[in-house]
């Protein structure tokens, strides 16, 4: 019987949840959506959804359908990931989804922890910081779907909620278990329901899970994660060894983050690569794409990537001429597409880089779940998968995750 059940708002999302799962000794496994078989021996489940950018009223019901099913399996504490830039707009959902899960699990209150210090995500004074940067001026305030524009995060959660909004502060946290305990036992008696936390490093994430332990609900980024191993006395799992990989190597990048832009200018230095954007896809969606797998096709010995144009230029025009989702569900149409007619020329090694551009090459290639296997960098494992076009390692990439050159270096880790 698992005892975490996850519920993650994107598969990259629901990768490096599962990944920090492992390292904090729980054997986990990803699910894509609510899957036709249970998965069995496992600590933790994480069911990955595509659920941050879609209507606040479908995402809780969707949200709502994984807690029955996690319920069913035996979980006993649940954990709704988003993402640590708290990507969501002020109609976003994460308000919505926690007080949803709040209320079928009889809880009347939860923590927001969205911060994750090995990547730079870290909380003060309820402000996130990217790096040494406030969340709004991280480059994430230019995000195509959900442009992060204030880094008050007591702020832009209040707007997507009922109820009152609090803060449980760092010197709180800094006295340790008890200090904070109390401290949320305070504000809950105030009335404040919904407790965004600051988080400065990786102990203060230690002290949030021991502090929440009684909390059936915790909502938060992947970094929480890395605490909850302190509640319970012997998670058992490691990574898992995946089997050795075979076959060709592809990168399809369709975020737009800006780290993301970072790794396609470093990789295309090394190696072979192709950008498309909304607006040929617009006017030429299929000659676009048979040019694109006509230049794949010879190449495929080697690590090939394909990626959108993502400067901000190319971002604003299409979305000023096609809309923004449309300019978006073009490239994400694409990509799932051409990672349709890839795969099957001998496709071993995928990784892809944004979570909603993962949702939809995930669901064009009919994976039910991933096995966690070692990380590339912080919040980036490899996974294996058994795709209905047989098996695939697999790296489903968050926008800003990975160093510079993880695009060039992610093969070591896997191959011999
Ligand atoms: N040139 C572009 N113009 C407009 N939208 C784009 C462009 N390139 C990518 N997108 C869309 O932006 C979104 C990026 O989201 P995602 O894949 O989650 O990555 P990230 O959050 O890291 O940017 C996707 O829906 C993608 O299709
Ligand atoms: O928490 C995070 O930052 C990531 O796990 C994540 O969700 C990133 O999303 P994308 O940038 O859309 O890949």
């Amino acid at each position: 019987m698992a005892l975490i059940g996850c519920i993650a708002d994107d598969f990259t999302g629901g990768t490096d949840l599962a990944n920090n799962l492992v390292k904090s000794g729980f054997r986990t496994v990803q699910t894509i959506g609510i899957p036709d078989t249970a998965p069995e021996d496992v600590d933790a489940i994480v069911v990955a959804l595509k659920s941050r950018s879609i209507p606040a009223a479908d995402a809780v019901r969707q949200s709502l359908e994984a807690l029955t099913w996690l319920q069913t399996q035996g979980c006993e504490k649940f954990y709704f990931k988003y993402c640590s830039t708290f990507d969501s707009t002020p109609q976003g959902n994460i308000g919505p989804v926690a007080e949803a899960l709040m209320g079928a699990l009889d809880c009347d209150s939860t923590l927001f922890c969205p911060a994750f210090p090995a990547t730079g995500r870290t909380v003060y004074q309820g402000h996130l910081f990217v790096g040494g940067s406030l969340l709004n001026e991280s480059g994430m305030e230019h995000h195509p779907l959900n442009p992060m524009t204030d880094a008050n995060l007591v702020r832009w959660l209040d707007t997507q909620s009922e109820q009152r909004v609090g803060l449980l502060p760092a010197d709180v946290i800094e006295r340790g278990e008890e200090a904070a305990r109390r401290q949320l036992e305070a504000l809950r008696s105030e009335g404040y329901r919904l407790i965004v936390t600051d988080t400065l490093r990786d102990a203060h994430l230690t002290t949030i899970a021991l502090a929440s332990r009684d909390m059936p609900l915790v909502t938060g980024g992947s970094g929480l994660a890395l605490g909850l191993g302190a509640l319970y006395s012997s998670p058992s799992g490691q990574a898992a060894a995946l089997p050795p990989p075979a076959g060709g190597a592809l990168i399809l990048a369709g975020s737009a983050s800006k780290r993301t832009r970072e790794q396609i200018d470093h990789a295309s230095a090394h190696m072979p690569s192709r950008a498309l954007t909304p607006l040929e896809l617009h006017h030429e969606f299929d000659a676009t794409l048979d040019a694109i797998e006509q230049w794949a096709l010879p190449q495929l010995g080697k690590p090939l990537l394909i990626h959108s144009d993502t400067r901000p230029e190319v971002v604003r025009e299409a979305q000023q001429q096609l809309g923004v989702e449309a300019a978006g569900a073009l490239v994400e149409r694409a990509l799932a597409e051409l990672a349709r007619r890839l795969i099957v020329r001998d496709i071993g090694r995928l990784i892809v880089a944004g979570g909603e551009t993962a949702g939809a090459i995930v669901g064009a290639l009919g994976i039910e779940s991933l096995r966690i296997g070692p990380e590339i960098d912080p919040g980036v494992p490899w996974t294996w998968t058994e795709s209905v076009h047989g098996p695939l390692h697999l790296a489903l990439k968050s926008g800003n995750f990975g160093a510079p050159d993880m695009f060039t270096r992610a093969w070591e880790v896997i191959d011999e």
